[in-house]
């Protein structure tokens, strides 16, 4: 008798509240803090816990703000209190180099994913290369997807693929995409890498829609979602961890997660150690419409404090003008240019 079943295709949700949720508290995240958000998501079965500034290893500097802590002080405490979960990193090349990566590795990360805007993946090439050699597993991030159609967003994925990269990610960073446009670019990516690599889904709230759209990017064939807990992240925040492993389970989608556990780890754990959530307000509306790197907003509001021009403006003529993750500085100049009319 054949023992063919009609249970749906599994999903691994990878939660990054320790790393894209720090934008949120300005990097201030301790080794308590870790060690208490890894604990609550390891025992609620969430598979990946990602770990870092919230621009990646080495991103705490003048330019994105100082983090309490080391990237290796944080993945080290979260290595120490998990015991099913793995800690990935986050690496921009350009920002974190190879040495960062071996460092994270060696404090206890065996996932690296590394991100590049969605038109320039060759410059990662070397960084999934050095993590393969390192035996971490390897995820690429196609940031600010938006800003590419599904095919050429393919030909990128091609790209990281032949490097050594094992999933690709869809990345909403600005949380501008339609579930329909989520959904093409993730579904262009399954046919372009066939067996050759996954296809993953990073999405934020600016429209509210980080949930909806990934569960179209599942349905177009996407197996790895990020979420964070709290929806704690860039901008107005990320699709809510809690909410993804809720919605899944309804679809009967296998995730692993006990759902009460991480209901318990949004609630119990992370919402009394962060005084204000992001919410989605006008500026990050702007930024969803606009297609504004979620990133920029906290340079936006602090422009927008010292030169008197609101954020929301400053974000859309960034917006208007293209701008993409690295060009933080060129806020500072709309906002003079804009005070200066
Ligand atoms: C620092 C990299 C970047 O913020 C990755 C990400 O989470 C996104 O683009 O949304
Ligand atoms: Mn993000």
């Amino acid at each position: 008798m054949s023992t063919t079943t009609n249970e749906a295709p599994a999903v691994r949700l990878t939660d990054t509240t320790l790393r894209d949720g720090s934008h949120a508290v300005r990097h201030r995240f301790t080794e308590d803090d870790v060690r208490a958000v890894a604990g609550a998501l390891d025992a609620a079965g969430v598979p990946v816990i990602e770990v870092t500034h919230g621009d990646g290893l080495a991103g705490s500097s003048f330019n994105y703000g100082f983090g309490a802590r080391t990237d290796a002080q944080l993945v080290a405490a979260a290595a120490d209190v998990v015991t099913r979960a793995r800690v990935a990193v986050l690496l921009l090349p350009g920002v974190g180099t190879v040495e960062d990566l071996r460092e994270a590795r060696d404090a206890g990360a065996t996932i690296a994913r590394v991100a590049t805007h969605c038109t320039e993946a060759d410059i990662s090439a070397q960084h999934f290369g050095a993590a393969r050699d390192l035996g971490m597993e390897t995820v690429g991030f196609l940031m600010l997807s938006h800003r590419n159609s599904p095919e050429g967003l393919a030909a990128q994925a091609r790209i990281m693929a032949d490097a050594g990269c094992q999933c690709v990610y869809v990345v909403d960073s600005a949380g501008a995409l339609m579930p329909a446009g989520a959904a093409e670019r993730v579904a262009a990516l399954v046919a372009e890498l066939g067996d050759d690599a996954q296809v993953g889904f990073h999405g934020h709230q600016n429209l509210s829609l980080g949930v909806a759209n990934s569960l179209a990017a599942y349905e177009a064939g996407a197996r790895q979602i990020d979420g964070t807990l709290c929806a704690l992240g860039a901008g107005p925040g990320n699709s809510p961890t809690e909410m993804l492993a809720a919605a899944f389970e309804k679809l009967d989608v296998p995730t692993g997660v006990d759902v009460d556990a991480v209901l318990a780890a949004a609630e119990d754990v992370l919402r009394p150690m962060v005084t204000r959530l992001p919410v989605a307000d006008r500026a990050s509306i702007v930024q969803g419409r606009f297609g504004v790197y979620n990133s920029f907003l906290l340079h936006a509001e602090r422009a927008a404090e010292r030169y008197g021009v609101p954020a929301h403006d400053i974000l859309r003529e960034v917006g208007q003008r293209g701008y993409v993750g690295g060009q933080e500085d060129m806020i500072i100049d709309v906002a003079l240019e804009l005070a200066g009319r």
